[in-house]
């Protein structure tokens, strides 16, 4: 679906991304990573044909965004940093001139406005006027605009930005919502935002890409196993033998019967583990990957490190 190849993008004197190379297939949901300043809306611009790249080749669906960009911009929505809205238009109005603005037909336009409001959760806002919406419902109209006319591939440059937590898991909703019908990148620089959603992540530090991989992928490249967290009920001496199999266990809680526990292993072992706890009596309450080993890895790949190729 996306080739890109030796990407590279000079301000000035000042490369904003130098040499970056990544394919994205058909119906990934993909999370692009990096601190504020690392390149992310920079790639996303030039695969969102709003800027030429310096050198390199970036090819969606078979055409060149440089060569091709209109057959590109057909294939694409794009949520810019800034949503592009017009405040004085309703939700409704604003979706309909965006649709034709796309090449929608005038038969298809209210089921396309309609669907895309369906996506987005703003069916009860269609006839509000932009300017009356919250930030998180502005939001949601600048991803029904991106979506409006069926895209192949939506590019969300920061969607959860500026969102209250609330709206940030309604927002991770939406696009997890959007997986299946549309290929789907996503930028943050907030790892916990995108991490839950994306099937994959690109990690870019300082213009170059610096890892890239499932979780489990990046955490084998960064040489840890991981960790699997587990809450039971049962006896603790009895919990920490059957789970030291697996490797060693940490008891992060015990009381009233109730113990919870970390256990370092491969989160692909959590179907054995679950096995095991059940088999040996136990009640398991709850069982999950270690919550924060992205994050350290994330933290490993952007602190004090140079960037590497
Ligand atoms: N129009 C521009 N002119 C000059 N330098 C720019 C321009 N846009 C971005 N830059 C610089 O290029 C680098 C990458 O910026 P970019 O906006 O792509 O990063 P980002 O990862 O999206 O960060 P953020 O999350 O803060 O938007 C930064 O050093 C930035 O200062």
């Amino acid at each position: 679906m996306i080739q890109v190849e030796g990407l590279t993008k000079y301000y000035g004197e000042h490369a904003a991304i130098r040499e970056l190379a990544f394919t994205i297939s058909q119906g990934e949901v993909i999370g692009f990573l990096g601190l504020n300043g690392a390149g992310k809306s920079t790639t996303l611009k030039v695969l969102g044909c709003v800027l030429m790249p310096t050198s390199g080749r970036v090819v969606i669906d078979g055409h060149d965004v440089v060569s091709n960009a209109h057959e590109v911009r057909q294939r694409i929505g794009y949520l810019p940093d800034v949503p592009p809205l017009y405040d004085e238009m309703t939700v409704g109005e604003y979706l309909t001139y965006v649709a034709q603005l796309r090449g929608v037909t005038s038969r298809d336009t209210a089921s396309r406005v309609g669907e895309a409001e369906e996506k987005t959760g703003l069916r009860d806002v269609h006839g509000e006027l932009i300017s009356t919406l919250s930030h998180g419902y502005r939001q949601r109209v600048g991803v029904a605009q991106a979506l409006v006319h069926k895209p192949a591939l939506l590019i969300l440059d920061e969607p959860t930005s500026g969102l209250d937590p609330r709206q940030i898991v309604e927002m991770r909703d939406v696009i997890r919502g959007l997986k299946g019908a549309h290929t789907v990148l996503v930028s943050s620089h907030i790892l916990p935002e995108i991490s839950q959603t994306c099937d994959r992540l690109l990690i870019i530090h300082k213009g170059m890409l610096v890892a890239q991989g499932t979780e489990e992928e990046l955490a084998a490249k960064m040489g840890g196993r991981g960790t699997i967290e587990l809450e039971v009920r049962g006896d603790k001496a009895r919990a920490v033998e059957v789970l030291q199999r697996f490797g060693s266990v940490e008891v992060d809680r015990a009381s009233d019967g109730l113990v919870a526990l970390t256990v370092r292993a491969s989160p692909d072992q959590r179907p054995q583990v679950a096995q095991a706890v059940v088999g040996a009596g136990l009640e398991l309450l709850r069982l999950d990957q270690g919550a924060g080993q992205l994050e350290s890895i994330f933290l490993r790949l952007t602190h004090g490190q140079e960037a590497r190729a």
